[in-house]
C-alpha cells in the first residue's frame, strides 16, 4: 500500500491543475460574457448546459462517479454565470426583475392602511415606521388591506407577518401569492399583551376572554390556569376590546395591548400575560406598486416545485452556488392540491446583485412558479 503522504501529493498535484484548469475555463466564460454583452445575448443558455451536463456524464468511466461529475458541472456553470451576471451589471445591463430603486417610499394618497381598528399592533407598527404623523385608516380585514393597496386607494399596508412565539401568519403568505402587491419594507415590534377587563372589574369576574387566536396562543400559561374561562376568536386584538366596552359586561375580558386599554378606557386586570418576554412581532409594509428601496438588503420570494425527489434540494443548491445566505424558509400548503407545498425563503442581497440575480435565474428555471415578493 502507498504512503498517505505519497497518495496526498498525487491528489496536490491534481488539485493544482483543477485549479489552473478552472482558472482557465473561468476566462474563456468571461469572453462568453463579452460576445453576449456585444449581441444582446442572455446570460442562460439552458440547452446548451443540458447537454454540457450530459457529456461531461459520458465521459467518466466508472458509474459511481457519474453523479458527482454532474454535481460538480452544475456548480461550475453555476459560478461561471455568476461571474457574466456581474460582467453584465458592470456594464449597466443587470435584470432588475421589474423592480423600480427609489431613494424614499413614494405616496401619492398619503395614506397608509391597516386591519383591526385604533390602538392595534398593525397601528403601533405602521406609526413605529411611517411616524406618529401619518395619515392612515384602518380596514376589517387583511385581504381588505390588500385589496386598497392594489386599487390605488392606500399607499401602504401594515401587515403582520410573523411571531416569535407564535410563528408564521400564513394568511398573509397566501394573500402576497394571491395579489401582485410587493413587501417594501419591515417593522419589528415588541408585543406585551394585558388581560383587560371593564373598570371595577377584577379577574375574579371573568368568565370570557376575547383575542385574536395569535394573542391567545401567546398567552397560552396564562390562560392554562384560567381553564374554566371560554376563549373567543376574535378579528383583532384592538376589536376585542372594543368589543367589552361596547357589551359592558363585567364578566369579560380582552387580551390586547396597554394602549388599547388607555384608547377605550378598560383596566389592566393583569400585565405582561404573554408566556416569553420576548414576544415580538415583525410587519411587512407592502405597496401596490413594484418598488424597492435603494438600500435593500433582503429578498423575499415564493415558489413551487414538482413533487420529485431532490427538487427542493437542486433549488436550495441555487442559494449554496451563488454564496447567499438564506435567512428564512416555510413551506404552505397549496389550496386545491392536496399535500403539495409552496415555499418562502428569504435571502440576504438587493436585486441588482449579480449573485441574486444569478440565484434568480436558476431558480425561475427549476421551478414551476416562482414570484418575487419584495427587495427591502
Ligand atoms: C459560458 C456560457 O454561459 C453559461 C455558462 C455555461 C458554462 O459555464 O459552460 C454554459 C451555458 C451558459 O448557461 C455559454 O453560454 O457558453
Amino acid at each position: 500500500m502507498k504512503e498517505l503522504s505519497r497518495i496526498r501529493e498525487e491528489i496536490d498535484g491534481i488539485d493544482s491543475q483543477i485549479a489552473a484548469l478552472y482558472e482557465a475555463r473561468m476566462q474563456l466564460t468571461a469572453e462568453v460574457a463579452e460576445y453576449k454583452l456585444s449581441v444582446g445575448k442572455p446570460v442562460l443558455d439552458k440547452a446548451r448546459e443540458k447537454e454540457k451536463l450530459e457529456k461531461v456524464k459520458g465521459l467518466v468511466q466508472a458509474e459511481e462517479n457519474r453523479y458527482g461529475v454532474g454535481e460538480l458541472f452544475e456548480q461550475i456553470m453555476a459560478l461561471s454565470r455568476r461571474r457574466q451576471y456581474q460582467m453584465m451589471i458592470q456594464h449597466g445591463q443587470g435584470n432588475d426583475m421589474g423592480f423600480a430603486q427609489v431613494d424614499s417610499l413614494p405616496f401619492s394618497t398619503n395614506k397608509v392602511v391597516y386591519q383591526g381598528t385604533e390602538g392595534a399592533y398593525s397601528q403601533i407598527a405602521m406609526k413605529a415606521y411611517f411616524g406618529e404623523a401619518i395619515d392612515s385608516y384602518h380596514v376589517e380585514t387583511w385581504r381588505d388591506a390588500m385589496e386598497a393597496i392594489s386599487s390605488g386607494q392606500a399607499d401602504y399596508a401594515v401587515l403582520p407577518i410573523e411571531n416569535s412565539s407564535a410563528g408564521i401568519v400564513g394568511e398573509n403568505f397566501d394573500l402576497l401569492v394571491e395579489y401582485d402587491n410587493c413587501i417594501v419594507a419591515e417593522q419589528t415590534i415588541k408585543v406585551e399583551h394585558a388581560l383587560l377587563g371593564l373598570p371595577g372589574s377584577s379577574i375574579s369576574d371573568i368568565t370570557h376572554v376575547y383575542s385574536h387566536p395569535q394573542a391567545l396562543m401567546q398567552s397560552v400559561d396564562f390562560l392554562d390556569m384560567h381553564k374554566d374561562w371560554k376563549q373567543k376568536k376574535i378579528e383583532n386584538t384592538a376589536m376585542a376590546a372594543k368589543k367589552i366596552v361596547e357589551d359592558g359586561q363585567k364578566c369579560q375580558a380582552a387580551i390586547a395591548s396597554t394602549v388599547t386599554a388607555d384608547i377605550y378606557g378598560l383596566e389592566i386586570l393583569q400585565n405582561n400575560i404573554n408566556y416569553s418576554d420576548e414576544n415580538s412581532t415583525r410587519f411587512i409594509i407592502v405597496s401596490g406598486k413594484k418598488i424597492c428601496l435603494q438600500e435593500a438588503k433582503k429578498v423575499s420570494i415564493c415558489f413551487e416545485i414538482s413533487h420529485e425527489s431532490g427538487s427542493l434540494y437542486h433549488m436550495l443548491s441555487h442559494f449554496i452556488f451563488n454564496n447567499l445566505n438564506m435567512v428564512k424558509i416555510e413551506s404552505r400548503p397549496i389550496k386545491d392540491k392536496s399535500f403539495e407545498y409552496r415555499f418562502f425563503v428569504d435571502m440576504e442581497g438587493n436585486l441588482g446583485d449579480g449573485a441574486v440575480q444569478n440565484a434568480l435565474k436558476g431558480l425561475q428555471e427549476g421551478a414551476l412558479y416562482l414570484k418575487v415578493l419584495g427587495n427591502y
